[in-house]
């Protein structure tokens, strides 16, 4: 095997776009090779500006803003942490011959539902739920006519759930519609999905360069309002549809190419697997991989984009649970009980300035040799005993 470089660490810089919990735990596996690390947010003191070298709070949807700290700082790497980004501004960027990770196509791709899913399903051709795009209230009762009810109804830009719903008969499509506004990304045009009733869904994290490709043991996640809550690895599933998810999970991400992690979102039904969406970055239910492997979907990131093998054991099943903030206060005091720090878990708090309720504050990890659903049902105990 060959590698683009030996690690000459104090030559390289890394920059983050987005500097929320995932990104932070990225800086701190850049910083543990040496590496010069800057965070970049739209807000003071976000998780990962807090353990950057250094970092920038501008408008991340200004092209100038962006395209201003990059030329700045020059760094080797960019890494876009967040999906609502100024994509002219990567693009750009790429241009003068920065390295955007994996690159700005692949960001530009699955920041926008359309995009993604246009090129999974007519592109690459793999299965996903049967879908409608829709710019007025019109579109939107003939589309969730046409796909059936339930339905599920997003903007083509959002993640963590925000602006999302699911409609379960044509009186609901008003409130889906006035629901999908309040998203942060671009709701003017929205993506009407036939509802999966899979028997479970999973994150293939998928760390790849131009040497290897690299899987993690499928992650079982729940999620609530769509944004997850729980996540266990390894998730119990048949040979084939382990399989199946590992070849939907390299077509996808040969597809978009370049550097680093994806987290491949599926559905599985039997044997029956469906794309869902994929972040070309580190996953929020991937967290569970700080206890569960000896290289996190974080060190994976690192490794990935520096060209190094992505190689790792696996301790055991693990698991995460999410907590979310109970009230709205700056500088939140997060209560977390003792029984938190014991040989098979502990907990990392993200330290966001600022609280409101339902915003990710903390996770709860957890480890048990043999039982995914041991190391969940602890999670799932210790984050009860969680306060704001
Ligand atoms: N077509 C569907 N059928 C059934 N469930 C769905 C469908 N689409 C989404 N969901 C549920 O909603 C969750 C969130 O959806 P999705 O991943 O598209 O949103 P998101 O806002 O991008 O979330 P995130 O940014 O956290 O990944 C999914 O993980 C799944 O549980
Ligand atoms: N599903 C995507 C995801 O988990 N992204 C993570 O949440 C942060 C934003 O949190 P905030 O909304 O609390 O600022 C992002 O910066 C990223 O770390
Ligand atoms: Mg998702």
């Amino acid at each position: 095997m060959k590698f683009s470089a030996p690690l000459k660490s104090d030559s390289i810089k890394i920059m983050l776009l987005g500097s929320g919990e995932l990104g932070k735990e990225v800086i701190i596996e850049a910083q543990r090779l040496g590496i010069e690390t800057i965070a970049v947010d739209s807000y003071n003191n976000a998780p990962a500006q807090l353990v950057a070298n250094k970092s920038y709070t501008i408008n991340m949807k200004n092209k100038n803003e962006i395209l201003d700290v990059i030329r700045r700082e020059k760094p080797t790497y960019i890494l876009p942490e967040v999906e609502a980004i100024n994509i002219e501004a990567l693009f750009t960027a790429e241009k003068e011959g920065f390295h955007v990770i994996p690159n700005a196509d692949a960001v530009n791709k699955t920041m926008n539902r359309k995009n993604i899913r246009e090129f999974a399903a007519v592109e690459l051709k793999l299965p996903t739920s049967k879908y409608e795009f829709v710019t007025t209230f019109e579109g939107l009762q003939n589309a969730a006519l046409k796909i059936g009810f339930p339905c599920v109804i997003k903007p083509v830009m959002s993640s963590s759930g925000h602006g999302q719903s699911i409609a379960r008969s044509k009186a609901d499509l008003e409130k889906s519609w006035e629901l999908a506004k309040e998203a942060r990304g671009d709701a003017s045009e929205l993506i009407v999905e036939e509802f999966i009733t899979f028997d479970y869904e999973i994150t293939m994290l998928t760390a790849r360069n131009e040497n290897q490709t690299a899987f993690c043991e499928p992650i079982g996640h729940i999620q609530q309002d769509g944004d997850y809550i729980f996540s266990w690895q390894p998730m119990n599933m048949s040979e084939t549809a382990k399989k199946r998810s590992q070849e939907i999970a390299k077509i996808i991400t040969d597809g978009l190419g370049g550097r680093g992690i994806f987290g491949v979102e599926l559905f599985v039904k039997g044997d029956e697997v469906y794309f869902s969406e994929v972040s070309p970055r580190p996953h929020d239910t991937g967290m569970v991989t700080m206890i569960t492997q000896s290289q996190s979907e974080f060190a994976l990131h690192v490794r990935a984009v520096l060209g190094l093998p992505l190689d790792f054991i696996d301790y055991g099943a693990g698991a995460s649970a999410a907590y979310k903030a109970k009230g709205d206060t700056f500088n939140p005091v997060i209560d977390i009980q003792e029984n938190v720090f014991t040989k098979t878990s502990f907990v990392r708090v993200f330290g966001k300035p600022q609280s409101h309720v339902g915003r990710r504050m903390a996770v709860a990890l957890t480890f048990d040799k043999e039982s995914s659903d041991k190391a969940l049902q602890k999670a799932k105990e210790l984050i009860e005993n969680f306060k704001d």
